[in-house]
Order: structure tokens, then C-alpha cells, then sequence
């Protein structure tokens, strides 16, 4: 099978602004990638290169061996959902409309609903336990109520690549828990390839099989969760004395020892 996500090199620069340089990854079916990086390290640019919704200055993103930049936006939503940061919305939806959005998002736009489209978007919202949201207003469901029917409206195109930007922000303590499950669950069921941008070290370790870390638009390092996410790296990403991280870390294993948290590195 061939890799469903592959970025070769990326460059982008914004007007008299370089912003990523020489950026390689790829996404793995039933793999949770995370992607840590202060704030402006330019995260989310890369997460719209690789939805095709920028064009880089050099390299190229391929889609199951296709160059995105040939593909019809039918054929990219085919192949990656987008669940947005929060999002609001100025027209009275429901939120089964918003999931119903998904499948209309993998046709051409004068196509119309088919068959079969509402019990899709109904069944993904069951599966994450949001049946009862489908006929709410969205613009008036709470922060976390519409992270659960942005993330149904992403399963709900049915795609193998999922890509997230910072979904457990703005949840509650036990939804980022419950967040967090699900991604994993998500790609280990139905053999999702997952990448998510996350501000929470903690979250990428408890969620992801692969870390990339992003610094001033270059990767400074990858690798699995208990490689990279030292008290050592994360002090050269953040621009911190190793001191401040390795005082966190002991906190977070006081913690960890009263089984809430887990604790960060080796
Ligand atoms: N349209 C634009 N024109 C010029 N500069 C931009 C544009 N969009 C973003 N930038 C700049 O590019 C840099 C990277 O932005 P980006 O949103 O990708 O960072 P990020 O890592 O996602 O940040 P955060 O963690 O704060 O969300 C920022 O300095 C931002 O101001």
C-alpha cells in the first residue's frame, strides 16, 4: 500500500517572509503523528500546504502517490478531513447539517445529497457519543460539543487521512482526555493516518506513535514520543532553561504518582 501522505522538501515563504524550510514527513495508516512548535513556528501554514489549500515555493505533497497540486478538491476530500481550531458559524445549522457538509465537501458542489448521506453523518455522530447534538444549533453548542461534531463531520467524509489542528484546546480536563482516546481509537480502528498539532506535550505523548518537533520552520527533531520529548529538547524548542522543564517534569510525576497525569520524557 502506498504511503496516503507524503511531503517531500516543502518551502513556503510568505511576501519578504520565509516561513518553513525543507520539510519532509509522511502520515502511516493506524499512526498518530503530533506536531509541537511554538507559537508562529508556522504549524498551521504546514497543516494548509498539506491540505493542498497553499501552494509551497518548492518540494511537493502527494496523496496515495499523487501530486495534490493535479488533484480536484472532490479527490483531495476524498482522501483528508480537516477538523479546524474552534470554529464558529454565522448561519443557523444544525449540527447534523455541518456533518451532512462532509459528504456534500467529496462532490462536486451542484451534486447534491445522496442516499444514504444522512445515515453516514448520522452514524458518526453516534459513534463519538453525539447523537443528541444532531438537531442543536451549532453557532449555540458549547466549545466542546462542537469539537465533537467537527470531528464527526471529518469521519463522516470517510477519509483515511485525518488532520487536526490543537483539538483538545479549549476542552475540559476529562473531554481532553476523552479527545485524546479517540484519536487513538480512531486510528487504530479504522486505520486512520492522523496528524494533530498540539500545544501540550502531555497530549503527545499520551496520543501519538510519532513526534515532530517545528522550530523557526525547520524540523529540529523526530522521532517516537519518548525520544524526542525530553526536558533537553523541549527547553531548545520552547527557548527555556532545561531547569524550568526538568521542575515541570517533577511536578507532573507527583502527579503521575496519584495517577492523573502522565509524566513527560524518560
Ligand atoms: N497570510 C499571511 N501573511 C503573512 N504572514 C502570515 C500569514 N499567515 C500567517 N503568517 C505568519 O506566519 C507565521 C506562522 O504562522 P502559523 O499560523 O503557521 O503559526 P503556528 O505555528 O500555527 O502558530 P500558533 O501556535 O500561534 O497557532 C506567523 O508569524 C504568522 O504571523
Amino acid at each position: 500500500m502506498s504511503t496516503p501522505l507524503l511531503a517531500r522538501h516543502l518551502r513556503f515563504d510568505f511576501p519578504g517572509r520565509p516561513l518553513l524550510q525543507d520539510i519532509s514527513l509522511d502520515l502511516r495508516p493506524g499512526r498518530v503523528t503530533a506536531l509541537l512548535g511554538p507559537n508562529g513556528s508556522g504549524k498551521s501554514t504546514l497543516l494548509r500546504l498539506l491540505l493542498g489549500l497553499l501552494e509551497p515555493k518548492a518540494g511537493e505533497v502527494c496523496l496515495n502517490g499523487r501530486n495534490i497540486r493535479t488533484m480536484r478538491r472532490p479527490e483531495v476530500a476524498a482522501l483528508i478531513a480537516f477538523v479546524p481550531q474552534q470554529t464558529a458559524s454565522a448561519f443557523a445549522y444544525t449540527a447534523l447539517e455541518i456533518v451532512l457538509m462532509a459528504r456534500e465537501s467529496r462532490r462536486s458542489f451542484l451534486a447534491g445529497r445522496r442516499a444514504g448521506d444522512r445515515q453516514i453523518a448520522m452514524a458518526a455522530l453516534a459513534q463519538l457519543g453525539a447523537t443528541g447534538l444532531a438537531d442543536r444549533t451549532f453557532s449555540l453548542l458549547s466549545g466542546g460539543e462542537r469539537q465533537l461534531v467537527l470531528l464527526a463531520r471529518a469521519l463522516a467524509q470517510e477519509s483515511p487521512i485525518l488532520i487536526l489542528d490543537e483539538p483538545a484546546t479549549g476542552l475540559d480536563y476529562g473531554n481532553q482526555i476523552r479527545m485524546l482516546d479517540l484519536i487513538t481509537e480512531l486510528a487504530r480502528s479504522l486505520n486512520k493516518a492522523i496528524l494533530q498539532t498540539t500545544h501540550a506535550p502531555e497530549h503527545a505523548l499520551a496520543s501519538a506513535d510519532d513526534i515532530l518537533l517545528l522550530k523557526e520552520g525547520r524540523i529540529l527533531q523526530r522521532g517516537s514520543p519518548h525520544e524526542v520529548l525530553t526536558s533537553e529538547m523541549l527547553a531548545a524548542l520552547y527557548d527555556l532553561p532545561v531547569e524550568k522543564f526538568e521542575r515541570h517534569q517533577r511536578n507532573a510525576s507527583i502527579l503521575s504518582e496519584h495517577e492523573c497525569f502522565p509524566g513527560l520524557g524518560s
